[in-house]
């Protein structure tokens, strides 16, 4: 379980100033969403987390060490999947495991994706398949069992479900949820990019809503106690009601600042 702190981190592409003066503190557990309108940088943020991108100033610490480098102590899951598309989704997931567990056999690392499979809610014979000839949800739900498959204190998703239909999104939702719940001693620290308000009512344990580029964090609200929301009551709460108004009047308030140039 890991704090992961970011103090006056920018980025810019080239003279481009992407993210200016970003700080949070996140707490080692959390479930973090990130909103904000297309292009804002959320991505680019991710990035910076996983040590693909150094921030122009400022640092990310991870508890007392510096991110300088991708390590597997973050995992990622796209909105592409990133399965390679060679290999079964099976060996797709025993290539991380063997990246992760040097010393793990080659039946133990099968046996381990068999289970990850498992928990998944796939059919064992799904680590015969190539990604091809699998749903973009079958797709996802290996991707999921891959990064928790290493078991990184921190994952890092971007727009996971972003292309799956209503139903399918629904579902994974309620898995990555229940993935993370149920480790309750040790739970994960997720950092959760999507565009969908409801989505992050669901399940974040913090919402951090980033401006229009250059990015600041212009929103940040943490949730007292998680449990698990119903989506089919949660907006029946009325302060659930009020905060997501609320976050969609912000969303859309900046926008407007920033198309006018207000
Ligand atoms: N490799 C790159 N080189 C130059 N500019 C880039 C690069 N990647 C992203 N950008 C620019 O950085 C800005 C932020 O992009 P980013 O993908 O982080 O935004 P985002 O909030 O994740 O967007 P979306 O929600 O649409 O995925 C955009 O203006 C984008 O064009």
């Amino acid at each position: 379980m890991l704090e992961v702190s970011v103090n006056h981190v920018s980025f810019s592409y080239d003279k481009d100033l992407i993210l200016a003066d970003i700080n949070m503190k996140v707490e080692a557990g959390a479930f973090v969403c990130l909103l904000g309108q297309s292009g804002c940088g959320k991505s680019t943020f991710l990035r910076l987390l996983a040590g693909l991108e150094k921030p122009s100033s400022g640092s990310i610490f991870v508890d007392d060490a510096p991110v300088m480098k991708a390590g597997l102590q973050r995992g990622v899951v796209f909105q592409d999947y990133g399965l390679f598309p060679w290999m079964s989704a099976g060996e797709n997931i025993m290539i991380a495991l063997k990246q992760r567990f040097k010393k793990m056999s080659f039946s133990e690392r099968k046996a381990e994706a068999l289970r990850r499979i498992r928990d998944v809610e796939l059919p064992e014979s799904v680590f015969d398949k190539l990604p091809k000839e699998l749903s973009g949800g079958m797709k996802q739900r290996c991707a999921i069992a891959r990064a928790f498959g290493i078991d990184p204190p921190i994952l890092l998703m971007d727009e996971p479900f972003g292309a799956l239909d209503a139903v399918t999104r629904a579902k994974l939702q309620d898995l990555v949820f229940d993935l993370w719940d149920k480790e309750t001693e040790s739970r994960k620290t997720i950092f959760f990019v999507t565009h969908d308000v409801d989505e992050a009512l669901l399940l974040a344990t913090d919402i951090i809503v980033f401006g229009q580029s250059p990015s600041k964090v212009i929103y940040n609200y943490s949730f007292k106690d998680k449990s698990k929301s119903d989506r089919t009551t949660m907006l029946d709460d009325p302060q659930t009601m009020q905060l997501r108004n609320n976050l969609i009047k912000i969303i859309h308030d900046e926008v407007r600042m920033k198309s006018y140039n207000l």
